[in-house]
């Protein structure tokens, strides 16, 4: 990938790129990768927001595409020089059915590292996600651990499960010969809970703050930690472990890291209070109003109405047995191999994030949709 410093040559294909972090990666490479020559955004839906990008000095092609599809992904890796795997279902809500998760996520990352292996592209950069590691079955905590601490990592929801058996087949895919003779450097990015403009459940939560006029009421224990991430220094983290992939190969190459920053350690309401304070809202107690049995009651209901009105209508709501067991067990990070691997710090501070977030959930600011 040696790039000369006057003429731009690099051709980097973003999958997912439409997507919440997707356009924030797209958006990043465009503001900090200098050596971009063409910028191929490949997704299921094309975003219309891709149309004023490509009025910039980068030749932007947006490709529509399935992950799912070889020889889709495999036309859209031809001649490119990085991928930036970002595309997947999200879904811990019944939304989507285990055999698409599956087909995208697993299926879709190997059709992707075998389009590299056949196309002769070295470099790809796969985001992975916290829930590779956790909070698992039995909700045991993991108090801001590292890449290296020990944790007994069980998996029963189909999303966490797809999500780490997608990134065994990167770090496996690592060293393997592609198209040239040279070898393909991978590596994972394993982001906690994303928040930053265009963050969906974020918004969902302030509408639902506004009906119940301007209230939350706090479900979950304050004590309870849950990692969070902001956007932009998730993309930040993509573009540059793309960028340092080839000269730091051999101590790069097959890693996972955590994606981390500056923003609090808080439990999952509080956190997002942070955003929905400012916007007018307020959280209802300092306890859990409702007693721990009774939630977990309730989400056996919400189980139960989804399994019998499937035939009727999807019933999907954001309270169920998993997301519940996500937002009360402690999960948080505290690492610096990205820094010590590639140099990552921040682009972002606490404040700036936040200040963006805010900004965003009022619809004063960014470009998020
Ligand atoms: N949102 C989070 O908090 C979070 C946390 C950790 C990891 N992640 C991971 O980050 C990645 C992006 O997540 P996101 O929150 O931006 O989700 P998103 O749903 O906003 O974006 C995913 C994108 O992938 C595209 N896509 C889905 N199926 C596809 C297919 N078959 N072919 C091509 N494109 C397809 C979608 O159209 C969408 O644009 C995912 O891999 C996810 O697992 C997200
Ligand atoms: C107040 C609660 C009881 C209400 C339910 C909150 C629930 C919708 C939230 C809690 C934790 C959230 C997940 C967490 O931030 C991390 C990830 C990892 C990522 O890979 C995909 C998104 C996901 C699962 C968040 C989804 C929303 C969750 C479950």
């Amino acid at each position: 990938m040696a790039a000369c410093a006057e003429a731009p040559e690099l051709v980097y294909l973003v999958t997912g790129g439409c997507g919440f972090l997707g356009e924030h990666v797209v958006r990043m490479l465009l503001e900090q990768e200098p050596r971009l020559r063409e910028l191929r955004v490949f997704d299921l839906r094309l975003s219309p927001w891709l149309e004023e990008l490509k009025t910039g000095p980068v030749q932007v092609t947006a490709i529509q595409g399935d992950v799912t599809q070889a020889h889709e992904v495999a036309a859209a890796v031809s001649g490119a020089h990085v991928v930036i795997h970002t595309a997947g279902v999200v879904d811990v809500f019944g939304r989507v059915s285990p055999e698409t998760i599956y087909k995208v996520n697993v299926q879709g990352t190997q059709n992707v590292i075998e389009a590299c292996v056949q196309m002769g592209t070295r470099f790809l950069v796969h985001t992975s996600s916290m829930e590779v590691v956790g909070p698992n079955i039995k909700g045991q905590p993991f108090h801001r651990g590292d890449e290296d601490t020990p944790y007994e990592a069980v998996h029963k929801h189909p999303y966490p499960q797809s999500k780490a058996q997608a990134e065994r087949l990167v770090l496996e895919a690592n060293g393997r010969e592609v198209r040239g003779g040279l070898t393909l450097v991978t590596c994972a990015l394993r982001p906690t809970g994303i928040y930053g403009e265009g963050h969906q459940i974020m918004r969902d939560f302030y509408r639902q703050g506004l009906r119940l006029g301007g209230r939350l009421f706090r479900a979950v224990p304050a004590s309870v930690e849950h990692g969070r991430v902001y956007v932009g220094n998730v993309a930040w983290m993509h573009v540059l472990v793309a960028r340092e992939l080839e000269q730091r190969a051999a101590l790069m190459g097959g890693q996972v890291y955590f994606c981390y920053d500056q923003s609090p350690y808080k439990s999952y309401e509080d956190f997002n209070m942070e955003f929905l304070g400012p916007c007018g809202l307020r959280l209802v107690g300092t306890r859990p109003l409702l007693p721990h049995w009774l939630l977990v009651l309730l989400t056996a209901l919400n189980t139960l109405l989804q399994w019998l009105l499937r035939p009727l209508v999807l019933y999907a709501p954001l309270l169920n047995p998993y997301t519940l067991a996500m937002a009360n067990t402690t999960f948080t990070v505290s690492t610096n191999k990205a820094q010590r691997h590639f140099g990552y710090k921040p682009l972002f501070s606490w404040e700036v994030s936040r200040a963006r977030t805010i900004l965003w959930l009022q619809g004063k600011e960014g470009s998020a949709q």
